[in-house]
């Protein structure tokens, strides 16, 4: 289901008690299925939004045959007696198609239509006006600078694959083909909860601010979803396990924060189970992130992100983030799967999987981007992203990175999108 593996070591190598990564990546994965709803929108709003279906080119293109030069136009036959032509007029773009009379050449500019029975264009470089004739100074061979028609793409060639989130490019060459409005899938519907008493009034002693929701609910919109805001829960077993059966059939996923791990006040996975849910894993060897729980509740996916920030970023991106691309119909992206040389060494506690944050130090002699290792794996915090260009990851079974080692990392994408 999802063809990326992870690096993990044998099962003998993990802590215990706790998923595999690329065990909990598929697990999270099966909670959710593709959405079967699609709606028609115009071109200009569908970047980010995925294709419900295969779009196939309704014509041939190029339309017509065209110069590919600002040049002249000409029949090869008409220069077999010397270098000149007279010049009998202009073919801008966007001009009607029309015929080259016989012994002359056409002035035409890159886009225009090719006069039927013109055989090349030679570009302005390679030529000369003199009065109202143009010199040739180097000989063209037949279809130079001619674009022909079909010859970019066949009639019925498919422009965009079902699943395809559409990136700016692909508004450009639907619109390059007339296409106006295209189909896509339903956008997933995600609900965001933070939990935590201490959540409220912020920057009082002994509580804090919300960092999760916002960034949850911006990663997820980032990821195409639309993400409802649905407040703080307290910690509070049975008020948490109304706010999660209040949502009926709502939502597609469910995403919290916090109240996953050991703690007399971690309610989200008994609040699962008494909205009438189901828990279907809980932790992974992950760190940070390890106090993921995985769940439904009816016909929507539940995923319990921990508290810790860099832990819920870091469980979205490995996570939530997949879920929801496979909602929309999208193949979930790989993560961290750019292969990259540790600028760094570091001796750790195996047992779980590390995400870290990881600044591009430079290239090795062969091209290969170095790393280095930010933060000193507190997962509490997000400032050590600030200065990263994305997040390292090393396998569970690593006891010992040597500086020199390959390892993998997931680098930040510009917009998420191109
Ligand atoms: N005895 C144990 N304690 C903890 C374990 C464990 O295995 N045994 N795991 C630790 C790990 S690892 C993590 S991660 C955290 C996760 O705990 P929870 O998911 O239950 O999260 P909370 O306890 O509710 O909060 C943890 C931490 O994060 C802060 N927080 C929570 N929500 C937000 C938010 N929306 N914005 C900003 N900060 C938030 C919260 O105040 C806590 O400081 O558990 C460890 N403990
Ligand atoms: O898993 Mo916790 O997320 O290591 O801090």
């Amino acid at each position: 289901m999802h063809d990326v593996t992870y690096p993990e070591g044998t099962s003998c190598e993990m802590t215990p008690g706790l998923l595999p990564l690329d065990e909990a990546v598929a697990l999270a994965l099966a909670q959710v299925s593709p959405i079967a709803q699609a709606e028609r929108i115009p071109l200009a709003e569908a970047v980010g939004r995925v294709a419900a279906k295969d779009i196939l080119a309704p014509a041939a293109m190029p339309l017509f045959d065209n110069s590919a030069m600002d040049g002249f136009a000409l029949r090869l036959a008409d220069l077999a007696g010397g270098d000149s032509l007279p010049l009998a007029g202009t073919v801008p773009a966007g001009a009607a198609p029309r015929d080259l009379p016989p012994g002359v050449a056409l002035e035409i500019f890159t886009g225009a239509p090719v006069p039927q029975g013109a055989d090349a264009v030679v570009m302005i470089e390679n030529a000369r006006v003199a009065g109202a004739r143009v010199q040739f100074h180097r000989l063209p061979k037949a279809g130079d600078n001619i674009r022909r028609a079909g010859s970019d793409q066949p009639l019925g060639a498919r422009l965009v694959a079902r699943g395809q989130p559409l990136r700016p490019l692909h508004v450009g060459l639907l619109a390059a083909n007339g296409i106006t409005q295209v189909e896509v899938s339903r956008r997933p519907r995600v609900a965001v909860f933070s939990t935590g008493d201490e959540l409220t009034g912020g920057g009082t002693p002994g509580r804090i601010h919300d960092a999760n929701r916002p960034m949850l609910l911006t990663l997820a919109r980032e990821a195409g979803a639309e993400a409802e805001d649905m407040g703080i829960l307290p910690d509070d077993l049975a008020a948490t396990t109304r706010a999660l059966a209040a949502l009926g059939d709502r939502f597609d996923l469910i995403l919290t924060s916090g109240a996953v791990s050991m703690g007399g006040r971690d309610h989200m996975r008994d609040a699962i189970v008494a909205a009438g849910g189901a828990l279907t894993g809980w932790r992974v060897a992950l760190k940070p992130g390890k106090p993921v729980a995985f769940g439904r509740i009816g016909k929507t996916a539940i995923t319990g992100l921990p508290g810790n920030p860099f832990s819920a970023y870091t469980g979205f991106r490995l996570f939530a983030g997949p879920q929801i691309a496979r909602l929309a119909g999208a193949a979930p992206a790989p993560f961290a799967s750019v292969p990259a040389r540790a600028g760094f060494g570091w001796s750790r506690k195996p047992g779980r999987a590390e995400v870290f944050p990881a600044r591009l130090a430079g290239h090795d002699p062969a091209g290969v981007q170095i790393l280095e290792r930010l933060g000193a794996g507190v997962s509490a915090t997000l400032f050590p992203l600030t200065e990263a260009d994305g997040l390292g990851l090393v396998a569970a079974s690593t006891a010992h990175v040597s500086e020199g080692d390959m390892i993998r990392w997931q680098p930040f994408c510009k917009g998420g999108l191109e």
